[in-house]
């Protein structure tokens, strides 16, 4: 099933241009998925529209299988949210932050003690929030938006700003969410590297436009196939002519021939030809652009 449908939504502010132009999205229940795109992309926008903190202009949004507009109270009841920095109070414990929630929501009263030992924040006892480090902070606004027990997170750059390891921690953090507690996530970043090594799928936007939409093992695909290619030969100026005639893009640098994009198919036919017209070949090598590096691509054009 699909936990967050986005349909050709657009938003403008005032009568400026659209941040947002016709975008479409797919969260699949179950998954982590990674929303990214450089700031002022339009990421927070589209999280504030799916949180219903925004008035839709135009397109439809449907969650878990409800349109938004008329089932909000009963979807947002199963949502759990942090956009931006988390509303804490810093002379409060995490505990009695979490009372005050706990009233609105009306959570039974053992459920604070079980929040704070999901999020690794039950040993703080009466420490104030303000003495928190930005990493506890964000996670006891994960643990406040988790107290009425939610099917569905909506994470807008809870990494930023955090050291190695507060990074480390939310990712794991949030996996054991996913994983054991069957929570579906939708977390924005600007960061590719910060969470490839969480999300199960991946929607890339910019300028307001969705480039790009799939599971990261299909990016990953992607990766491959964009490897970049280095031929070692004894005579670069020939073998790059012979590369030309069969409409290989080949370039020559540092004496070596650079080719972007060629299958395993590909590079042994180049390899045939070369040999066939008596070039000695000394080396092959494909190394692949890491994720970061498309991620940059597909946001720069
Ligand atoms: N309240 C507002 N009024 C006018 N323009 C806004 C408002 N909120 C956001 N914008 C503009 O909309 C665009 C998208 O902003 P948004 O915050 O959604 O991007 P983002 O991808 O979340 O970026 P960041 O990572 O910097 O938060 C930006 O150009 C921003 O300046």
């Amino acid at each position: 099933m699909t936990t967050i449908q986005v349909r050709d939504v657009s938003h403008q502010f005032s009568n400026q241009e659209y941040v947002l132009d016709n975008i479409n999205l797919n969260v699949r229940e179950g998954s982590i998925y990674g929303f990214l795109g450089p700031n002022g992309a339009g990421k927070t926008t589209t999280l504030r529209l799916i949180l219903g903190l925004l008035k839709k202009q135009k397109g439809e949004i449907e969650i878990f299988g409800k349109p938004f507009d008329n089932h909000r109270i009963e979807i947002l009841s199963k949502i759990g949210s942090l956009i931006e920095s988390p509303s804490i109070y810093g002379h409060l414990t995490a505990v009695n932050n979490l009372k005050v929630w706990q009233k609105i929501y009306q959570s039974p009263d053992n459920r604070i003690g079980e929040v704070l030992e999901l999020v690794g924040l039950a040993h703080t006892k009466n420490k104030k929030a303000s003495q928190f480090s930005l990493g506890m902070k964000q996670r006891l606004g994960i643990a406040i938006a988790l107290l009425h027990s939610p099917s569905l997170l909506i994470l807008d750059e809870p990494t930023n700003g955090l050291d190695p390891s507060g990074i480390v921690e939310i990712r794991e953090l949030l996996k054991s969410l996913n994983q054991h507690h069957g929570i579906t996530i939708i977390i924005s970043s600007h960061l590719l590297g910060e969470i490839e090594k969480l999300v199960t799928d991946v929607g890339i936007i910019n300028k307001g436009k969705m480039l790009f939409e799939s599971s990261l093992a299909d990016l990953m695909k992607r990766q491959h196939q964009a490897s970049t290619i280095y031929f070692d030969t004894n005579d670069s100026a020939t073998a790059i002519k012979l590369m030309h005639q069969h409409k290989i893009e080949a370039q020559i640098e540092k004496e070596r021939i650079v080719v972007s994009q060629l299958s395993k198919q590909g590079i042994a036919q180049v390899n045939q030809t070369l040999v066939a017209n008596s070039i000695e070949v000394y080396g092959i090598r494909a190394v692949e652009n890491d994720l970061e590096s498309i991620f940059m691509n597909l946001t720069n054009n």
